[in-house]
């Protein structure tokens, strides 16, 4: 079987790699911008033939992965709609917000052409190739976007043995979720760090003080800008509704800070451990 992988960074190129070690008969051949990426993947033995041109190869893969940002992954989804490719091919992608992305893949159905969105919950704050591991999608929940069922069946084949747990929802459901477990955390914890600017100015010896607290909140604050823009701009009205509930709740504290009532301050972390001990059961 020939997969093609179109972005062959963090998420891509260890989707390769836990494909290929989990089946047989597999080959992947690899696509990326980036000549060095390429040029990686093909040392290691994870391709048997690169390109930087999709294109080029789109005709004779079995299965198509896309793995860029997601604006080159919406971009790609409409050129692949107007070429020929193989009879029975599935397109998938690993883009972190689905309903753009479902929207984009409709010239493909059309087509008869399976699609399956995915996203994966799995992956860290770093980006490109040298960020592979064989394991990072060990357990991780992996979304399952649309209505073709039986394009749903085969991809769960070819990922069962990748082990990760395989969940069918609906692209808005996905999307909104998202906004609060991923893209408003990424938001609040760039914040945080830009909100340190003057007093690392003052202080530059701040950051060697840090705790764990602020090297947790902070770790993701150093995720790679054109994946959040691109994740931002594609899920922008569930992300500002998430951002407006953020912002009411700081407002509950500073009113309590500027009112200096302890009460109120005690509540507002009160409330929050609650909910976080009862997440704390379902995370695991
Ligand atoms: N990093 C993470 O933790 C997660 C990311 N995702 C999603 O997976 C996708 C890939 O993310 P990562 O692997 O982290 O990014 P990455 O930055 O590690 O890899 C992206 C790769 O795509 C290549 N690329 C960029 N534009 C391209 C184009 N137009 N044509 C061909 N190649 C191109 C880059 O050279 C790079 O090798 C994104 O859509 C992201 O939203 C999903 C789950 C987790
Ligand atoms: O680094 C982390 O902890 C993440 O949360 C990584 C991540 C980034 C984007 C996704 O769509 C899913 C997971």
């Amino acid at each position: 079987m020939q997969i093609v992988v179109n972005g062959l960074g963090e998420m891509g190129a260890s989707l390769a790699l836990a494909i290929k070690n989990a089946n047989t008969n597999v080959e992947i051949i690899g696509v990326d911008r980036n000549q060095a990426a390429l040029d990686q993947a093909a040392a290691m033995g994870l391709t048997t033939q690169t390109t930087t041109d999709l294109m080029t190869v789109a005709a004779q893969a079995d299965v198509i992965i896309l793995a860029t940002p997601i604006r080159a992954i919406i971009a790609t989804l409409r050129d692949l709609a107007q070429v020929p490719l193989k009879e029975g091919v599935l397109v998938t992608d690993t883009g972190s917000t689905k309903v753009q992305v479902m929207a984009a893949a409709q010239g493909l159905i059309k087509r008869q052409i399976a699609f399956v969105g995915g996203h994966a919950m799995a992956g860290t704050q770093k980006a490109g190739i040298h960020a592979l591991d064989a394991h990072l999608y060990d357990g991780a929940p992996y979304f399952l976007v649309g209505d073709d069922v039986a394009a749903q069946r085969r991809l769960r084949t070819l990922l069962a043995g990748v082990g990760v747990q395989l969940i069918p929802m609906p692209a808005e459901q996905h999307d909104q979720m998202m906004a609060y477990l991923s893209d408003l955390p990424h938001v609040v914890s760039a914040a945080l760090v830009n909100s340190t600017r003057q007093t690392a100015a003052q202080y530059p010896e701040l950051p060697r003080y840090a705790a764990g607290g602020f090297k947790d909140t902070t770790r993701i604050g150093g995720a790679d800008p054109q994946m959040w823009t691109d994740i931002l701009t594609t899920n922008r009205a569930a992300t500002l509704a998430a951002l407006h509930s953020y912002q009411d709740s700081l407002a509950q504290l500073v009113t309590a800070l500027e009112q200096d009532d302890p009460q109120q301050i005690y509540d507002f972390f009160a409330a929050s451990r609650q909910l976080r001990q009862k997440f704390e059961e379902e995370m695991g």
